[in-house]
């Protein structure tokens, strides 16, 4: 079955994760990126989890899974080490609720791909039960040239198309200063200064029509 890319919020919804390994850990540590609401069933939990747990991250209850566990999840992950438990979870979660099966990728409705973050920007990667681990390659291939330097730089991506679309230059102009933006010469601190200064003045100005850049 076919699978496609989204970028999901999941803020205050239920996401279970039946499990509390390695696996399990891990997306305890996506799902706090996107700050759900975070229920570990599992009697055990390795010490990633129990920090998070500490912390208030997320609520744990140390049991063996129950299907009366999911009846409220938006998202569940089945992350035990046993394949028929990881099964069970599956098949009984409520209508609507989207599974993950760590022990079973054509199981489940979503994929985890590897995932390189830089601030704003977020590349996925996924061969479609290929190759994790050339996922993973890829991403490390990626990571040597989309840096750290993208953080600030798509950050101020960001900054100048909020000014833009603030100010009265027309949408023509506006798709044109936006793609000037996208040159490697604003990877520069100073350039995406003196840009963001010149757009301020533009988006404070009631009838700006000059060029910004
Ligand atoms: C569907 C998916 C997600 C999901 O839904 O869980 C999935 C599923 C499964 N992985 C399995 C095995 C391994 N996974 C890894 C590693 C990673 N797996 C990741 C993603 C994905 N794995 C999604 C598909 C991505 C795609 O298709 O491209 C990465 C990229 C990201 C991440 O996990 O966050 C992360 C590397 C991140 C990094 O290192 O940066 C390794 C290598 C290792 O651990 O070093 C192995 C052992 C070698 C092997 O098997 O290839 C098994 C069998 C389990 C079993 O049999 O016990 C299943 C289940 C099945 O295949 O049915
Ligand atoms: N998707 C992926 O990328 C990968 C998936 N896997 C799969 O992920 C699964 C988990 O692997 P690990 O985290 O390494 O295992 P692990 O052995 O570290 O952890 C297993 C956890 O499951 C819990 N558990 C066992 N039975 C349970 C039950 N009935 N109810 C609730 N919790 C229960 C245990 O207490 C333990 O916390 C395995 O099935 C493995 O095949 C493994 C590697 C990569």
């Amino acid at each position: 079955m076919a699978r496609i890319p989204l970028m999901v919020e999941l803020n205050e919804k239920q996401v279970v994760i039946v499990g509390g390994g390695i696996i399990a850990a891990k997306r305890v540590n996506t799902m706090m990126e996107s700050c759900a609401q975070i229920t570990v069933i599992s009697p055990t939990i390795n010490q990633a989890i129990r920090r998070a747990w500490e912390a208030g991250f997320l609520i744990w209850r140390q049991k063996t899974f129950e299907a009366t566990d999911i009846q409220q999840a938006v998202l569940v992950i089945a992350a035990t080490n046993n394949q028929l438990v990881n099964q069970f979870v599956c098949r009984s979660a409520p209508a609507g609720c989207l599974v993950n099966n760590a022990s079973d990728a054509v199981e489940s409705h979503v994929h985890f791909p590897a995932h390189l973050k830089q601030g704003r920007l977020s590349i996925s990667i996924s061969t479609n039960e290929a190759s994790p681990t050339l996922a993973a390659k890829i991403k490390q291939e990626l990571e040597a040239v989309y840096n750290k330097d993208y953080i600030g730089y798509v950050e101020f991506l960001y900054q100048s198309r909020q000014l833009l679309k603030q100010s009265t230059l027309d949408k023509q102009q506006q798709k044109k200063q936006l793609q000037a933006l996208v040159s490697d010469e604003f990877l520069c601190k100073d350039k995406q200064l003196q840009a963001l200064q010149s757009l301020k003045q533009i988006a404070g100005r009631m009838n700006a029509s000059e060029g910004v850049i």
